[in-house]
């Protein structure tokens, strides 16, 4: 027994010999009784005290503070919170812990330096228990599979090997580039439908993925795979399901009204298995046809295997390669379209990126991702998109594996963290006038835009690994708006500029809610060395 149990228990034999004697009238033995419930009583109360929660706001009891949790912007929220509760904010869901970090310090004490007991996901029933999500590395707990996962897809996309990509990235965001130059409003957010920017992305991360080239707006393959990412989000949705506040609920019968969910599952399920596993099967067939673009990620790691692969390691390499699509799709889109407004509020900006792209790369080719090294401007506006709206505001939610106690508070094993990264990125502190979009305060300085890809990117063993990778997609795609085109405002039927609303969607990853903007070619020499370029790929 530890000693908190211990005094507990001293406590309650206390009370019990009290109530007993005070019936009794032993004068002695209920005094004796009275001091030892006294003393316990009080030293529990001290323990608990020094090992108290962080603070928060105050609950109801049963649910505590489950009506309270934001599901509109709630980094924003979290971060009003900071100023009552502090650095930690804790919060109890019908008896489960959530912790919110607000601050850089604290998380990189806690994610990173004890990364070793806060690298576990949380339970998500209906996505993983049910539909079939918990295969993929980005929700598996941390152990053996997340760990084998995450070593086949750390070693493809090392800073060394990411440049046998770029071509394939450059070719994409040129051609991004060329369809939103003729039609702007697919650059536009919408709500449901897949925009030609999301299909130019996925193209990328599907050619290093399986070697599979994505043409058209029929492509089978990649369209179950949008549908799967789309399933994926309303199933992680907090809330969402009822069955992830009552776990008990997944044992009822399909035939019992109120379980449409199981059906829902059943189906999210097999379209999960077919986006993850029909690619896979497809370049295995077609790597003996000769006809998979190479190199490509499955590629080398069946190759590297001998050409052949035990069925565990090819499970991990099945939803390790699908987890990427998964991971790199909405952050890039959400990246590119956080640019687009930040352009057509700050066109002085805007105008300095481009002639710095005109000055290092010349009137004559298009930006590589080589360039990136003499393009500190660019760069440097580059960390600002990430740092000014980062794309996931509150990370992935991390879960503790242990109870752990830090400054004196106590966090619960099994404890939610929720590391509130975008109040991190907008710490006065660290970033003075945080709202304002200014690539001029890192000074150009690698080490200074550094802080900031480290919190936008995650945490400890959690850190995103197509970090390298994704900084290329987003170095191709905004350097290829800067030389070929300017993003400017759409005009009102008066010619006065339409700024729209600067306002986010709620939800893990976040897009803008406005992004209405003109995209014109900076010049017909522009517009045709694009369109030169898009014709005569060279891979
Ligand atoms: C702008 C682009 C991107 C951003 C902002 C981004 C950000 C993040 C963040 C914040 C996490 C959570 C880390 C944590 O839990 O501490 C993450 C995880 C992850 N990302 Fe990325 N990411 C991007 C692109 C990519 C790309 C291109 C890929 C794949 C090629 C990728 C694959 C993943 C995977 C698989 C995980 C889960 C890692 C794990 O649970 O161990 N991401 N990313």
């Amino acid at each position: 027994m530890d000693s908190d149990s211990f005094v507990t228990a001293s406590a309650i034999f206390g009370v019990v010999v009290l109530f007993r004697n005070v019936l009794e009238s032993s004068l002695l033995v209920t005094v004796l009784a009275a001091l030892t419930s006294f003393f316990a009583i009080r030293y529990t109360l001290a323990l608990r005290a020094r090992q108290a929660y962080p603070p928060g706001p105050s609950g109801w009891p049963i649910i505590g503070n489950a009506l309270q949790i934001p599901q509109v912007r709630p980094w924003l929220t979290y971060s009003e919170w900071a100023k009552t509760y502090g650095d930690l904010v804790h919060l109890d869901a019908f008896g489960e812990h959530l912790v919110v970090i607000n601050s850089i310090e604290v998380a990189k004490d806690l994610l990173d330096k004890r990364s070793t007991i806060y690298s576990d996901r949380p339970r998500f029933v209906m996505a993983c228990e049910l539909s079939g999500y918990g295969e993929e590395m980005v929700l598996l707990s941390y152990g053996d599979d997340w760990r084998a996962q995450r070593k086949l897809v750390v070693q493809s996309f090392t800073q060394s090997l990411v440049p046998r990509y770029y071509s394939i990235q450059e070719h994409e965001a040129r051609r991004l580039v060329q369809g939103v130059m003729r039609d702007p409003s697919t650059l536009v957010m919408q709500t449901k439908g897949v925009l030609m920017g999301h299909r130019r992305i996925a193209a990328i991360i599907m050619r290093v993925t399986y070697g599979y080239e994505v043409e058209g707006e029929k492509d089978k393959m990649i369209n179950t795979s949008f549908e799967a990412m789309d399933n994926f989000s309303q199933a992680t949705e907090p809330g969402a399901f009822m069955v992830d506040l009552i776990p008990a609920l997944k044992y009822l019968p399909e035939w019992m009204p109120g379980t449409s969910f199981l059906q829902i599952a059943k189906k999210w399920k097999q379209l999960e298995w077919d986006a993850s596993w029909v690619p896979y099967l497809w370049l295995k067939k077609n790597l003996k046809t000769g006809n998979v673009h190479l190199p490509n990620l499955c590629a080398t790691v069946i190759e590297s295997g001998g050409g052949e692969l035990s069925k565990e390691d090819e499970a991990a390499l099945v939803w390790g390669a699908s987890s990427g699509l998964g991971g790199g799709l909405d952050t890039n889109m959400s990246t590119i379209f956080t640019f687009c407004s930040a352009m057509l509020r700050y066109p002085h900006i805007q105008a300095k990126a481009q002639a710095e792209i005109d000055a290092v790369v010349g009137p004559d080719r298009l930006p590589s991702i080589k360039d990136r090294a003499s393009l500190p401007y660019v760069r440097s506006l580059i960390t600002e998109v990430f740092r000014w709206q980062p794309a996931i505001p509150l990370c992935l939610p991390h879960a503790l594996r242990q109870d752990d106690i830090y400054k004196g508070m106590l966090l619960p094993k099994g404890c939610v963290i929720i590391p509130n990264v975008w109040y991190m990125l907008h710490d006065p502190a660290e970033f003075p006038d945080p709202m304002e979009f200014r690539p001029e305060r890192f000074g150009g300085d690698d080490a200074e835009m550094q802080k900031v890809t480290d919190l936008a990117f995650g945490f400890g063993r959690r850190f995103c690994p197509g970090y390298h990778f994704a900084e290329g997609t987003a170095f191709a795609v905004i350097a290829t708006l800067l030389a070929t085109c300017t993003i400017v405002p759409k005009l009102d039927a008066q010619g006065k500029e339409i700024i729209p609303e600067l306002t986010y969607t709620s939800g893990t990853i976040v897009f803008p809610e406005h992004t209405e903007c003109d995209i014109k070619p900076r010049s017909e020499h522009t517009k045709a060395m694009l369109a030169e370029a898009v014709a005569n790929r060279e891979f």
